[in-house]
């Protein structure tokens, strides 16, 4: 399996795939100043047969990940996670997402593509995200929260059960959502305000 994006996301991603047995076949990165990863030379323009391996996207930025995942679609994996992710087997997870150490997703969820459920996130029953979603470590989202495509919850905020997000909103780190979030809103704090929206 290859994986794209020399990044510190990336060496966590290298860590799932070696939870798993998955041996990395190569390293991609559109920087050229990326020269090395771990114990890989980095490659920057991806040939035919290196893309015949399936692909992990490992860039944490959900816009910049929408971009490659466009531009690579037929290639990317299906979802990975660590081993030791909790995860229900009652769930729909979407090809590309991947999941990190200590992550909980419960039953009932329903996870889009190229989402990253980070380090000890919880995703509770029922909880429904879209495609491009990042939930940042410890973040906890109770049950029958929706999370609209493109939105980052930051590490350690808290969502309160059936609250609604919008797409391409960033929830600030450690902020407490116990209402409806519209799209492209920036919000911080406990309660959780709007402070701005992000440039669409
Ligand atoms: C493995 C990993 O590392 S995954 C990485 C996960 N990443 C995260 O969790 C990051 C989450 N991001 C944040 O919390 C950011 O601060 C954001 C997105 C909410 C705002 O970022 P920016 O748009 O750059 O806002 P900026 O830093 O200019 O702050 C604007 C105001 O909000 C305040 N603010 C920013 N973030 C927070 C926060 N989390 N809680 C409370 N207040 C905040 C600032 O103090 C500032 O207040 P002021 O205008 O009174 O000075």
């Amino acid at each position: 399996m290859n994986i794209y994006g020399a990044s510190g996301h990336g060496k966590v991603v290298f860590d799932i795939l070696k939870s798993r047995n998955i041996q990395i076949d190569s390293v991609f990165d559109d920087n050229f100043e990326v020269k090395e990863f771990l114990d890989f030379r980095v490659i920057h323009k991806p040939n035919k047969d290196q893309l015949k391996k399936p692909t992990v996207l490992a860039i944490g930025n959900n816009a910049i990940r929408k971009k490659v995942a466009l531009k690579y679609e037929g290639v990317i994996s299906e979802a990975i996670s660590h081993s030791r992710a909790i995860i229900s087997e009652n769930i729909q997870i979407g090809g590309g997402t991947v999941i990190m150490p200590g992550a909980i997703i419960n039953s009932g969820c329903s996870i889009g593509k190229y989402c990253i459920i980070n380090s000890g996130a919880v995703v509770e029953h029922d909880v429904r995200l879209g495609d491009f979603v990042h939930i940042a470590p410890n973040a906890v989202l109770t049950g029958n929260v929706s999370v609209a495509e493109g939105t980052q919850v930051g590490t350690g905020a808290s969502i309160i059960p059936g609250v609604k997000i919008g797409k391409w909103a960033s929830i600030g780190a450690g902020a407490v959502i116990i209402e409806d979030v519209p799209d492209f809103a920036v919000v911080v704090g406990n309660p959780g305000k709007i402070i701005k929206y992000i440039d669409e």
